[in-house]
């Protein structure tokens, strides 16, 4: 101990030695470059070499900063002793940072790296057009300078990408919308945009549970799918067509989709939308890791059949109504002046680049969702294998879908209901053909009294289904009917395409190896 202590003092005498003599030797004016020199000769002899990331470059922000803070934040909050917390705004996590001047050690691949949090005051205000802040904050990363390349080609993108991670975890969802037409706000974004508050989960959504864990697969796949669709050449987005009668859980799904995967909803107002760049303008103002929607496209946009042809053209010419479906635009020859023709109108071509074209594919990672009722009044270019990879038929209640409602609205289990009840359910909510919107509204009405709730929803579901069978087979038949169409107009469209598939839950999947891996016993259409 004494031994340490004579060590220490020694060290510090020689310090001071040091000191004296650089303010005697050196006239105040050389002692800067001085030192400045020393600096140099030390860094070229260390075997270690130092990264400055100031918060303020220039003037502007850097994004690298707000990265590396948001990054240590999260080995922050476990190793640091005293930190300093922040609450963003639209956030609802508190993020760690490091104190001024704290020191932290991060390993990458093995390789230790020391961060140091530089906080100094600003002297003098050089002129600048917007305040700076009193403090000068700047991180400082010393590493071994064999270790430099490994910093400079993968460790930076690792730091951007994790906080990126980290932010989008932290930060509420947002709903955007185009509802103020094509007119720009004064960042110059055409979206306006709510906190997404959608209670809606994949375990509320009723519906068979395997087509579920289909589409809960898929997604998955899609989101962690980044490489293959690198390697494959493919954008990396994936679109899906909702169809069914309405109250059967097309949007609830949207929701579900947006909350499990943590992804921004973009809700496309098509009647808002004049013209095609409008489109494109619009689409290239989305982020990626976003769900974009149009719902109920059969009303959004004149979307006719393309046997129509010459009387949409016609039309096209003499009115040039807004939203008119221009059938020209199907990439067939003359295509292009049929499009100069209706610059002023939002067209289906312009649609399906939309979704499709080399401008789809500006940022990445997204979702394209289109809802209808009426699937068979779709032009069958939409419909087309590869443009919707993936077909969803939302059909009314099962007794799959009816024993989760049971168990979301009532809490009530199989063994929680005698088993004749139970039994007559099954038999009954099928012939009922009743959507899980009515159920559950049923279901919350009553919910007070549960046994109650069922018995009167067994009563409800008799009379439906006497009135479904009054009423004759046809009449009911809606879903199969829409279905049935949804696949003739594909036959119809592609009859040389065999890549687009049905599998035993129904569900209508585009041919992708990748999927392959959840959908084995694919059959063939
Ligand atoms: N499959 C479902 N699972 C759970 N709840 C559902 C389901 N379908 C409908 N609901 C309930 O009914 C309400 C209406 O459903 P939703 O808006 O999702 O139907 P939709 O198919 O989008 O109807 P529309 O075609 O009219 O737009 C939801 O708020 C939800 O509570
Ligand atoms: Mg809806």
């Amino acid at each position: 101990m004494k031994e340490m202590w004579s060590s220490i003092a020694s060290v510090m005498g020689v310090i001071a030695f040091c000191q004296t003599l650089l303010h005697t030797v050196f006239p105040p004016e050389l002692r800067f470059a001085f030192l400045k020199l020393f600096s140099r000769i030390f860094l070229s002899v260390s075997s270690y070499c130092y990264f400055d990331i100031t918060e303020i470059d220039g003037v502007n922000t850097n994004e690298l900063y707000n990265a590396v803070q948001l990054y240590l934040s999260s080995s922050a909050s476990i190793s640091g002793s005293r930190l300093s917390l922040t609450r963003a705004l639209n956030s609802s996590a508190i993020t760690f940072g490091l104190s001024n001047n704290d020191v932290i050690v991060d390993t990458y691949n093995g390789v230790p790296l020391l961060w140091e949090h530089v906080v100094s005051q600003r002297h003098s205000q050089s002129f600048s057009w917007r305040p700076l802040p009193e403090e000068k904050r700047g991180f400082t990363l010393r590493i071994r300078k064999k270790d430099k390349p490994l910093v400079l080609d993968s460790y930076l993108d690792y730091i951007i990408e994790t906080a990126a991670d980290i932010r989008r975890k932290n930060q509420d969802r947002l709903l955007y919308t185009n509802s103020r037409g094509g007119s720009l706000d004064g960042r110059g974004h055409p979206w306006e945009s709510v906190p997404f508050k959608h209670p809606s989960t994949f375990d509320t959504l009723a519906m068979d549970p395997d087509k579920k864990d289909e589409i809960m697969n898929d997604l998955r796949d899609f989101s962690s799918g980044q490489s293959f669709y690198q390697k494959t050449g493919r954008a990396w987005k994936r679109g899906y067509l909702l169809y069914g009668p309405p109250g059967t859980g097309k949007s609830s799904m949207i929701a579900a989709m947006a909350n499990f995967l943590r992804y921004d909803i973009y809700d496309l107002e098509l009647t808002e939308v004049h013209t095609n760049s409008e489109l494109r303008k619009l689409l290239m103002k989305t982020s990626s890791k976003s769900i974009i929607v149009i719902e109920d496209i059969d009303c959004s946009i004149n979307l006719t059949n393309r046997n129509n042809n010459a009387a949409a053209k016609s039309k096209t010419s003499s009115q040039k109504t807004k939203h008119l479906y221009d059938p020209a635009d199907m990439g067939g020859v003359g295509s292009g002046l049929m499009e100069e023709a209706s610059n002023n109108t939002i067209t289906l071509s312009g649609l399906l680049n939309f979704t499709d074209g080399l401008w789809s594919c500006c940022g990445s990672e997204r979702i394209f969702v289109f809802t209808t009722n009426h699937i068979e009044k779709l032009d069958p270019a939409l419909l087309r294998s590869g443009r919707m990879d993936m077909h969803i038929f939302m059909s009314y209640c099962s007794f799959q879908s009816l024993k989760i409602l049971l168990k979301n609205y009532l809490d009530y289990d199989e063994d929680d209901v005698a088993r004749p009840v139970w039994e007559e359910l099954e038999r009954v909510v099928v012939k009922a053909r009743m959507t899980p919107a009515d159920v559950s509204e049923h279901l919350i009405k009553h919910r007070r009294d549960k046994a109650k709730a069922v018995r009167e929803l067994i009563d409800v579901m008799r009379l439906k289904a006497e009135r479904n069978n009054a009423a004759g087979e046809g009449n009911g038949a809606m879903e199969e009917e829409q279905e049935k169409r949804a696949l003739d107009a594909e036959e119809d469209d592609d009859s040389g395409d065999e890549s687009l598939h049905q599998d035993e839950n129904g569900l209508l999947i585009h041919d992708n190896p990748r999927m392959e891996i959840h959908n084995q016993k694919k059959i063939k259409m």
